[in-house]
């Protein structure tokens, strides 16, 4: 479903991401994580085509991301950590502009529209500005958005930060039932509980490079996947 080959992404002289390669198959939820500028968002950027990689070769689906955009993007999305929105446009508006994007017909969308709205907990906003909604409102249309064409493959950078404990609960579930049908996620945290409970896959990143990265079992061990973590940032340092 995705497929990193030797991803390496420079911003100057600064080396954000290092010759990173990881795959990630139908059914997998990958939490990706490390310390705050390990590198990311820029891979996950790279993922869908919002920056262009030094070196590497990125796949979605079987298709390069960088000779099929277009059709990557049909069949995946990704939901930022500090989403951009038309902010002048209702909830209800800016979703239709979305759906409108990728072609949902009326009725999907609709239905679509108004399960995510219920289960979030953000149906009776909708119809306000999103100028007007707080960062949570925002991150909670911003879902709903990247959800609303049904991707088989979903990016996340840190989806939970500002969603109450409802809505972060209702995400969980929507996540895990996503890759139970057969979906996959890549999503970055630096919640590593959540982390440990939800995913079956791990990658851990450091100075831009991969440091630990397998099934979640393996990578943890007997241990907490804290413990791991906090042993690797240590003897890698
Ligand atoms: N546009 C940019 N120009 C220059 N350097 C950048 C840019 N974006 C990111 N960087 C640098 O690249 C490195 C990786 O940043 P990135 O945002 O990918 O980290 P991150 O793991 O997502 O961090 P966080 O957990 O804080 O969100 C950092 O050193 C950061 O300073």
């Amino acid at each position: 479903m995705l497929n990193i080959q030797n991803l390496t992404k420079r911003y100057g002289s600064k080396t954000a991401v290092d010759n990173l390669s990881l795959s990630l198959e139908a059914g997998e939820i990958c939490a990706f994580i490390g310390h705050n500028g390990a590198g990311k968002t820029t891979t996950l950027k790279a993922c869908c085509g919002l920056l262009t990689p030094d070196s590497g070769e990125i796949t979605i689906d079987g298709m390069s991301i960088r000779e099929k955009p277009i059709e990557c993007k049909r069949v995946m999305a990704y939901i930022p950590d500090n989403p951009d929105m038309y902010e002048f446009l209702t909830g209800y508006e800016y979703l239709n502009f979305v759906a409108d994007v990728y072609g949902v017909s009326k009725a999907d969308r609709e239905a679509r529209i108004q399960e995510l709205g219920t289960l979030l907990g953000i149906t009776d906003a909708l119809g306000g500005a999103i100028s007007e909604c707080s960062h949570g409102m925002k991150q909670k249309i911003a879902i709903i958005a990247a959800l609303i064409h049904k991707p088989k493959l979903i990016l996340m950078d840190e989806p939970f930060v500002g969603l109450d404990p409802v809505a972060a609960h209702q995400l969980k579930n929507l996540m895990a039932e996503h890759c139970a049908a057969g979906g996959a996620i890549f999503f970055s945290t630096h919640v590593l509980e959540v982390a440990e409970k939800l995913c079956n896959k791990v990658a851990i990143i450091k100075n831009g490079k991969l440091i630990a990265y397998g099934p979640m079992d393996e990578v943890r061990g007997d241990s907490s996947l804290e413990t791991v973590f906090l042993e690797l940032e240590e003897e890698k340092a």
